[in-house]
């Protein structure tokens, strides 16, 4: 009865050794009597007697070198031939390469040992409680690959203790282990596969019914290729975090592109054979690079992982979810009997986002624009598939996002012309097609005109007025929004400068600077340059940047706004609400005012955290001696509630649309005829 914690044990056990001795022993004494009193028996002769004693002793030397002869004999064939199996399993297991070799290496092992199973086995749970086979073989075939908890059995000790284990009578010392009962063997040798660093990845073992015939060759063998048999399960290991990683996405889990575009690809097939349809949603969020350059990149992946749950949970089992990276997520929707159903889905999942995501203390919001291509009427291939329901998504985000949109071919002549557009809009500076409209800011208790907001628009010679929506997107990817940006700087000084020229007070001119344009190292000297070149007063203008731009690396926006904020121009925070940025933060910046983004002054009155959050705003900002400028008031009802909070400054349709300069200039004689009269009254 074993149960040892073994290193390898030597050939010919002590109690075998002692047998033979005494074997030989007895018989030698026997020999040695017979041979004294047999001649005496049959001689009385002395000289015959002492002949037939040598004759004895001549066959007592002929009988024991021929024992002696076959003994060694055998012992050395026996030797050759375990050395033979031996080298031959070494080169079969050494020369198995891949896949092959655990398949080689139990087979070998079973083999050698004279053992009905061996199997090599890898964990399969991150507790490591539990393992998988990767090769087993068993009654001379290879088996399928099964799991088994460590826990009760001598592979758990093997991999507890890192080495090899040898034990005999199994089920006695192991009642719990369910595999030797299932298998029916009650002797086990078994090793820990250990790699090179110490960790351990699985186990490799040898089992049967009754002792095993080879059992030294089998702890052999397991010693041997041990180191083998881990690294392989350390590549396998890798080759699968590879092949994981090529497939799926490593933030979110999800599947990526390839993952997608592989799984869609049949399912596509299938479709056509039955005439059924399937819907393909792109989901891109709305406004996800304010999170992420305002709060950072941490909590930025958090969000894209707590949208990818909610996503999966908003979606029926069947239907398919990857994400494509970035912000973009693709859907495929099955089982669906018309298009509506594919928009009610896209329905469903807008509102699984709507309900703001809590992550590290924030509350963020997140709206999305979806895309949604049919098969097969909008392509029943991947490709054509995934570009529609691109395409589709664009147009959801142009329609104001937080919405779907079907495809439709007409969108796609859309993208064609924006390859024409963007060739144009490279001309358009030197062919002068750009123009600044103006909207008048007021200020809240008096009405007068504080300053103006210019805002770019381009004369397409055949699209008309383009707004600036609609290419300064482009202009930024293209990099043309930095001469289109110095362009406009110039022209609103000129304009400013021109209408102080033309008898009217100086007024202020705020100006868009984009995230480009913003960044680059010499803009402060091209803003001094302009000021000097227009020579007007550094006071009347004012540079507004988004939020979003101020969270992106901050120190080198604190020195950038420094450096403008010494040449004397007075710098605003424009889509103010929308970036996430604590106005905490806001101490850091030199900043002069900010501005309440449009869309939170439009539900003034209607949705109460808006409308608590434009109060909010107004009031910290005062503490910080920042101004307070409202965009986007359109009605009486906003701009008293603003006045209430004491909002310094305003602009909207309520007053005025962004107009031409002339325009400006003649409200702006208007109201100074206005006042003249108010201070003649007086
Ligand atoms: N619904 C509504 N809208 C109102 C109201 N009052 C003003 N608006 C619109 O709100 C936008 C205000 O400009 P913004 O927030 O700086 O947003 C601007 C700004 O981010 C960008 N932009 C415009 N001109 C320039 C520029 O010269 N350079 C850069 N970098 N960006 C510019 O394009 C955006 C859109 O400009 P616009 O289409 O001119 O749209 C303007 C204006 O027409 C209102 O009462 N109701």
């Amino acid at each position: 009865m074993k149960f040892t914690l073994s290193r390898l044990r030597p050939y010919g056990s002590p109690g075998l050794i002692r047998r033979i001795v005494a074997v030989y022993v007895g018989l030698g004494i026997l020999w040695i009597l017979s041979s004294n009193y047999l001649p005496r028996f049959f001689y009385e002769d002395s000289t015959q007697q002492a002949r037939l004693e040598i004759v004895f002793d001549i066959l007592l030397v002929i009988l024991s070198s021929f024992a002696l002869a076959w003994f060694v004999g055998r012992f050395f064939r026996a030797l050759n031939a375990q050395q033979d199996e031996f080298y031959r399993m070494i080169r079969d297991v050494g020369s198995a390469r891949g896949s092959d070799f655990f398949a080689t290496l139990v087979r070998s092992l079973s083999e050698i040992a004279g053992a009905d199973y061996a199997f090599v086995a890898r964990f399969s749970d991150e507790s490591e409680r539990r393992v998988r086979t990767v090769a087993a073989f068993g009654h001379g075939q290879l088996l399928e690959n099964f799991e088994f908890e460590l826990e009760g059995t001598p592979c758990g000790i093997a991999v507890k203790q890192g080495r090899e284990l040898v034990v005999d009578q199994l089920r006695q010392f192991f009642p719990m282990d369910h595999l030797a009962e299932q298998l029916d063997v009650d002797s086990y040798v078994g090793i820990a596969l250990t790699d090179c660093s110490g960790k351990v990845h699985g186990v490799m073992a040898v089992t049967g019914k009754g002792p095993l015939q080879k059992q030294r060759l089998a702890e052999a063998m397991l010693e041997l290729f041990a180191v083998r048999a881990a690294a392989a399960l350390e590549g396998m290991l890798s080759r699968e975090a590879v092949d994981y990683l090529s497939l799926y996405d490593s933030l979110t889990g999800l599947p990526n592109r390839r993952m997608f575009a592989e799984q869609l690809a049949p399912i596509l097939v299938q479709a056509r054979k039955h005439s059924e349809i399937r819907a393909v949603l792109f989901l891109d969020l709305d406004r996800f690079k304010n999170i992420n350059d305002s709060l950072g990149h941490a909590i930025g992946d958090l969000l894209l992982k707590a949208v990818a749950t909610r996503l999966t949970r908003s979606l029926r089992h069947g239907d398919l979810i990857a994400r494509l990276g970035g912000d973009e997520f693709m859907i495929l929707l099955q089982g669906l009997t018309n298009k509506q159903d594919a928009a009610k889905i896209a329905v469903k999942v807008l509102d699984s986002l709507r309900p703001p995501f809590k992550i590290q203390g924030h509350d963020l919001h997140v709206a999305s624009s979806i895309g949604i291509a049919i098969s097969p009427e909008d392509g029943d291939d991947v490709d054509t598939l995934l570009k529609n329901a691109d395409t589709a998504m664009n147009r959801a985000k142009e329609m104001g996002r937080n919405n779907y949109q079907f495809f439709a071919v007409e969108m796609s002549d859309v993208s064609i012309t924006r390859l024409g557009l963007e060739n144009d809009l490279r001309k358009a500076l030197e062919r002068q097609e750009l123009v600044l409209y103006y909207q008048p800011q007021y200020f809240m208790d008096s009405e007068r005109i504080n300053g103006v907001e210019a805002l770019l628009r381009w004369n397409h010679p055949k699209r008309g007025m383009i707004p600036p929506g609609d290419f300064i997107p482009m202009a930024e990817e293209t990099g043309l929004i930095v001469p289109i940006g110095s362009w406009v700087l110039r022209t609103a000084c000129e304009q400013c400068m021109a209408w102080q020229h033309a008898g009217l007070a100086p007024i202020r001119v705020a100006v868009n600077l984009s995230a480009r344009q913003f960044h680059q190292q010499d803009l402060p000297d091209v803003v001094a340059g302009i000021l000097q070149e227009t020579g007007i007063d550094p006071e009347c203008l004012e540079l507004e940047i988004t939020e979003s731009i101020l969270m992106q690396n901050m120190e080198t926006t604190v020195d950038q706004l420094v450096r403008l904020m010494s040449l004397g121009v007075k710098i605003s925070i424009d889509d103010f609400g929308t970036g996430y940025s604590s106005l905490n933060y806001l101490k850091r910046f030199p900043l002069h005012a900010l501005k309440i983004d449009r869309s939170f002054v439009k539900d003034i009155g209607e949705d109460s955290d808006d409308t608590s959050i434009v109060s909010a705003v107004i009031a910290l900002a005062h503490t910080l001696s920042l101004e307070v400028v409202a965009e986007g008031v359109e009605t009486e009802a906003q701009r008293q509630f603003l006045r209430d909070q004491n909002c310094d400054r305003y602009q909207g349709f309520l007053m005025s649309r962004p107009v031409p300069a002339e325009r400006i200039r003649e409200m702006l004689v208007e109201r100074s005829a206005a006042d003249c009269e108010v201070a003649a009254n007086v």
